[in-house]
């Protein structure tokens, strides 16, 4: 593996939220040299809101694909293939809408974008070379989000439950479960599955 690769190999991982997809990501990111690999979230193309009150953010169904600016995160990944660096967005969870700073994003051999809708998309899920799925059951990842979004999302226990029951469940059944069947590899037990992370590492080398 050389670090002066031409086209980077794109890797998509999808899944329900909190299925444990950004610790995978950044499980297999640290099994490689670090100047090879880097990891993008889906998140960050979550579609600017500023002009909207806080009332009105909090009314935007953020598990339907229509709330994410699928076609730019398409047209950075292609640009990023071509060898070409991009101004990505940065998006803040807590007040649902973009920071004002974009981040410069570089080309390494290998990146791993990761996030829940990556394969509704048809000309996004195209994109990549290899497709991964986390497969966690449902109630687990309600339980780790309850954690997470009340801990670092600023959310309270109440909230995340009415959304969970209004958008993010009803999200993942028709955007997110069909697009199971377009994954190379599903892999339960995400981040934690030594296994499936231990193929994919030898994958990524082979590739390279
Ligand atoms: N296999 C696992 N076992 C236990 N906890 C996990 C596992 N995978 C992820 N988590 C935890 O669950 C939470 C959500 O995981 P995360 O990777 O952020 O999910 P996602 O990126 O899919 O939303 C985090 O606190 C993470 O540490
Ligand atoms: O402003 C926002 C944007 C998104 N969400 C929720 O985030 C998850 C996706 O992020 P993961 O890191 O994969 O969990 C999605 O289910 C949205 O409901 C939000 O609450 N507010």
């Amino acid at each position: 593996m050389t670090a002066t690769i031409q086209r980077p190999l794109l890797v998509g991982i999808a899944g329900a939220s909190a299925s444990g997809k950004s610790l995978l990501a950044k499980t297999i990111k640290q099994r490689l040299p670090i100047e090879h690999i880097q990891v993008i979230s889906e998140d960050s193309y979550y579609f600017d809101q500023s002009h909207l009150t806080m009332d009105e953010r909090e009314q935007t169904n953020y598990d339907h694909p229509n709330s994410m600016e699928h076609d730019l995160l398409q047209q950075h990944l292609e640009q990023l293939k071509q060898g070409n660096s991009v101004d990505a967005p940065c998006y803040d969870f807590t007040i649902h809408t973009r920071k004002p700073e974009t981040v410069v994003i570089n080309p390494t051999p290998i990146i791993i974008i990761e996030g829940i809708m990556l394969f509704s998309h048809k000309k996004l899920r195209d994109t990549f070379d290899l497709k991964l799925f986390v497969d966690t059951p449902l109630d687990i990842c309600l339980l780790r989000r309850i954690k997470r979004d009340t801990v670092e999302r600023g959310r309270s226990l109440e909230s995340v439950i009415e959304q969970y029951k209004t958008t993010v469940r009803p999200g993942y059944i028709s955007f997110i479960q069909p697009t199971k069947e377009y994954a190379d590899v599903i892999i339960p037990k995400g981040g934690k599955n030594t296994v499936a992370i231990d193929l994919v590492e030898t994958k990524l080398k082979a590739m390279c």
